[in-house]
């Protein structure tokens, strides 16, 4: 059977559906976006809302379901987070246009007006107050992976060049909620497809220059060729989710990839720097450090935490501002106290310049911005001011003008919704207020009005209401209709209800026109204002942003002093020499997790210098290896982003690259094993660690047998040790790896102490010089509620294992004679040579093809066996 033609708009629908590609069409239909098909059943699923169906297609009923238009936000936002994409299609005209434009039944036209997706939020109902959202664009141009990043929240757009195999670890400081890339290229994870001639450095450069209408962005900075291709791919695809519409983009900044503190993926997730290793805020380091006041300050330390600077001068500038604001608490607080009331205005700036801002958005622009401007006042007095805050300080004032058009402008609580007006305020257009007044003695008029009939008729109950189908009306119960009836009443009959008469009388319909006309026009009037202070302030847009950058700055500057204050931190010595002092450590979320259940954490010393750098640390499990091993980690990372850290003391070498191999993180969802994702992690460090490197191991080679085990990471820990020679700690069960401190001089061996009291265990997290004793690990099961029988069972296994140890050696007594590594090295650098030298008296122009194959082979034969 043939298909019946579709419904006009069934035809309509499916032409939008095809148009909305991958992305699910919220399809308006009057106080209503409906979804049909496939789109149905999905958000029916993840919105958990009923489905249902309507008509039929092809001759089956087609599912649907439906969310109000009113309360669309919160349900665009669950799709959002569980990964969709979902193009509006709005009806662009009115039934009253359709029905002028083709008849009655012509159908009312629909477009998609905006694809929402996760990289390009701006409503405040969807983002997350204290989380940047990320749009990225990735592309290659030879050989140079371009990156294009942007927060269209805010504006905020960098755009960053590095090598193929550094892409990973730029992506994962970004933490980008969404990444296009170039279809047909190797894309990276999850990204989304785009044409790839969007990706074109020319292109890029053009639509930049465009944007910001310059006719060169020399001004902004240097830009490479792979970083302005990305560029492209970013607002090409911004141009396509805002249907030609461009959000709000700031000038760009280069983020050239030497000025950050490599963090490779890995790292970053051990680290559990933004989040915990259940994904979440709580647990994170962030969490445990954020005492920000503003969004927008949460915002930006969230970004220093995820890229620490390598400028000691820059992270000095950070530094100075943290401690102005530590030591005068009383500033702090004043400070603190005025940028609390301020609203988040980089936001509002970027919903405003997105054609979405709301009167409600101008009015945190005024608030904000004059919040801004006290705040200079406040601390332009003060004397001695740090060099970052004279830098900050100007952007906080400069918008006198603007701020007093908005506040002359702008009732004090401006709403949301702009549809119905009354957000001017009265005494800034005359017109306006004569419109007002008009409107308004016109509802005095229909209140006296009512009151005249009511005299007239004689009926007390009469009333004048008011709705959209009748308008103004006189309304009466049934019993009293009869005088309203009567042929000279002057009333005419609209309406009978059930125990009530509607009427309409020439007076009243006299003022509801003047009502209706002078509301019009004023709704007109405010519309017409509203337009005008959104240019102005789209005019001054680069302003207003760096007005919010400098407050979010100082609030993070704020926020970490308040974090050092309440924990007794202290401001890090940071300086060129490759060492790492620091005194009294502690990790800040085992800390907070420790106090909040009433316990101490036991604060360490670590002490790394060229002479001394790789310390090997064993002790018993749970000891606090692996926390000891994070604090310094991220003891490093917050002074490099230019914070206090939680010591008593600490002077630190700056770091180029920090690494943490911590723990068997299972990543079976990417389909490796553990051990597998650990020998990836362990191979990146070896390979990219340098002596201005730091690095924590955490028991390499756990994820194995024990001889390849112990194999692994006595490699591993010499070629730390002699090749990369970088500062690191390696913690490790091998008690084995102790005889490497005979061979290695700048290895040392340390422990955390436990003592064994009345036969039970106590862990005393202390780190103590030498080698671990003994392990304690039946002693760790029996604390962990393995069952005595199991433990003694394990205890009479161990007593027979080390039996064995005691006569043949154990597991490393082959390894007294052991050549070191560097030595190994050097007997393969040796044969290498001999071959290199072998090559250089070769004359190939004196060979024949025959000889050369000859020879070919004989080389090889010989690569072979000496190696
Ligand atoms: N310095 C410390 N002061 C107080 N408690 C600590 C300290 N360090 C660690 N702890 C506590 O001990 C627990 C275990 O610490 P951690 O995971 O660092 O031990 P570990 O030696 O690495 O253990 P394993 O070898 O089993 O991995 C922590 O969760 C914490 O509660």
């Amino acid at each position: 059977m043939a298909d019946a033609a579709p419904t006009p708009m069934m035809a309509q629908y499916l032409a939008l559906r095809e148009e909305a590609g991958d992305c699910l069409l919220f399809y308006r239909m009057g106080d209503f976006f409906e979804l049909f098909f496939e789109d149905a059943k999905t958000a029916a699923s993840i919105l958990d809302i009923s489905l249902t169906s309507r008509g039929e297609h092809n001759g089956a009923p087609i599912p649907m379901c439906g969310v109000p238009v009113h309360s669309s936000e919160g349900y665009l936002a669950r799709l959002i987070r569980a990964g969709c994409r979902v193009a509006i299609a709005e009806q662009v005209e009115s039934p009253a246009e359709a029905k002028k434009r083709g008849g009655s039944k012509t159908l009312v036209a629909r477009d998609i007006v905006r694809f929402v997706t996760a990289g390009t939020l701006t409503e405040e109902a969807l983002l997350e107050p204290r989380r940047a959202n990320v749009l990225a664009a990735v592309c290659e141009v030879r050989g140079v992976v371009g990156i294009a990043a942007v927060d269209i929240s805010t504006g905020r757009m960098e755009l960053e060049e590095c090598a193929p195999d550094r892409m990973g670890a730029a992506l994962a400081r970004l933490g980008a909620s969404e990444v296009v890339a170039p279809e047909g290229w190797d894309l990276p994870l999850d990204s989304i497809p785009r044409p790839a001639r969007d990706f074109a450095s020319e292109g890029g450069e053009a639509r930049l220059k465009a944007v910001h209408g310059v006719a060169t962005l020399d001004g902004f900075g240097m830009f490479g060729r792979a970083m302005l291709a990305a560029a492209g791919g970013l607002v090409a695809y911004l141009e396509h989710v805002g249907r030609g519409k461009l959000p709000l983009l700031l000038p760009p900044e280069a983020r050239g990839s030497d000025t950050t503190l490599a963090m490779d993926e890995a790292t970053r997730a051990s680290l559990e720097i933004l989040q915990s290793s259940q994904g979440q805020r709580k647990g994170s380091l962030i969490d445990a450090i954020d005492r920000c006041v503003t969004g927008a300050g949460a915002r930006q330390l969230a970004d220093d935490l995820s890229a620490p600077l390598t400028d000691r001068q820059q992270i000095a500038e950070r530094l100075e501002l943290v401690a102005w604001l530590h030591d005068d608490a009383l500033l702090r607080e004043d400070v603190r106290s005025a940028l609390r009331a301020l609203p988040d205005i980089g936001r509002a700036l970027g919903r405003v310049v997105a054609g979405r801002g709301s009167p409600r958005d101008l009015g945190q622009l005024r608030d904000g911005l004059s919040g801004a401007r006290n705040l200079h006042e406040r601390l332009g007095r003060r004397e001695a001011v740090p060099v970052l805050l004279t830098r900050l300080l100007p952007a906080l004032s400069g918008h006198g003008e603007l701020v007093d058009w908005l506040s002359r402008a702008l009732v004090p609580a401006p709403p949301t919704e702009r549809g119905q007006g009354g957000f001017i305020a009265e005494g800034y257009d005359a017109a306006l207020d004569d419109l007002r007044r008009t409107s308004g003695n016109a509802r005095r008029a229909i209140a006296a009005l009512e009151a005249k009939y009511r005299d007239e008729t004689g009926v007390a109950a009469l009333k004048i209401k008011h709705n959209n189908v009748l308008g103004y009306f006189v309304e009466v119960p049934q019993r009293h209709a009869d005088r309203l009836l009567l042929p000279d009443s002057g009333f005419t009959h609209r309406q009978t209800m059930a125990g009530a008469m509607r009427f309409n009388a020439l007076a009243l319909h006299e003022e509801a026109s003047r009502i209706a006309e002078a509301g019009g026009h004023a709704l007109a009037a405010e519309e017409s204002h509203f337009e005008e202070l959104v240019a102005a302030v789209v005019e001054a847009r680069n302003a207003i942003a760096a007005t919010a950058a400098a407050l979010a700055r100082i609030d993070v500057a704020a926020g970490q002093a308040e974090r050092a204050a309440q924990g007794g931190w202290s401001a890090p010595e940071i300086v060129d020499a490759a060492c790492l002092e620091i005194e009294g450590g502690r990790h800040p979320v085992v800390e907070a997790a420790l106090a909040a259940q009433g316990e101490r954490f036991v604060a360490n010393d670590c002490k790394l210098a060229v002479y001394d750098r790789l310390w090997l640390i064993g002790g018993p499990n749970m000891g606090g290896k692996s926390t000891f091993l994070r604090q310094n980690a991220l003891i490093v990372l917050l002074a490099q982003a230019g914070g206090f850290v939680p010591a008593t003391r600490a002077k630190i070498g700056l770091v180029d690259r920090l690494f943490s191999r911590v723990g068997a993180s299972d990543n079976l969802a990417r389909g490796r094993s553990t051990f597998m994702v650990e020998m990836v992690e362990t191979a990146a460090i070896l390979a990219q660690a340098t002596e201005r490197s730091f690095v924590i191991l955490d028991e390499v080679g756990r994820g194995t047998s024990t001889y390849d085990g112990l194999a692994l990471a006595w490699a591993v820990a010499e070629a730390v040790h002699e090749t990369n020679r970088c500062r690191c700690l390696f913690a490790t069960h091998y008690h084995e790896l102790a005889r490497l401190a005979e061979t290695c001089d700048a290895l040392s061996l340390h422990h955390v102490r436990a003592r064994e009291w009345k036969g039970d265990l106590v862990l005393l997290h202390e780190l103590a010089e030498g080698p671990a004793d003994r392990s304690y690990g039946l002693a760790v099961a029996r604390l962990a509620g393995v069952p005595a029988k199991v433990v003694s069972r394990a205890k009479s296994v161990l007593d027979k294992l080390e039996k064995g140890r005691a006569q043949t050696g154990g597991l490393a007594a082959g390894l007294g004679d052991l050549p070191l590594f560097a030595a190994a090295e050097a007997a393969r650098e040796e044969t290498c040579d001999t071959l290199r030298e072998r090559l250089k008296e070769v004359d190939v122009d004196a060979l024949s093809p025959r000889e050369a194959l000859e020879l070919l082979y004989q080389l090889k034969r010989e690569a072979g066996t000496e190696t």
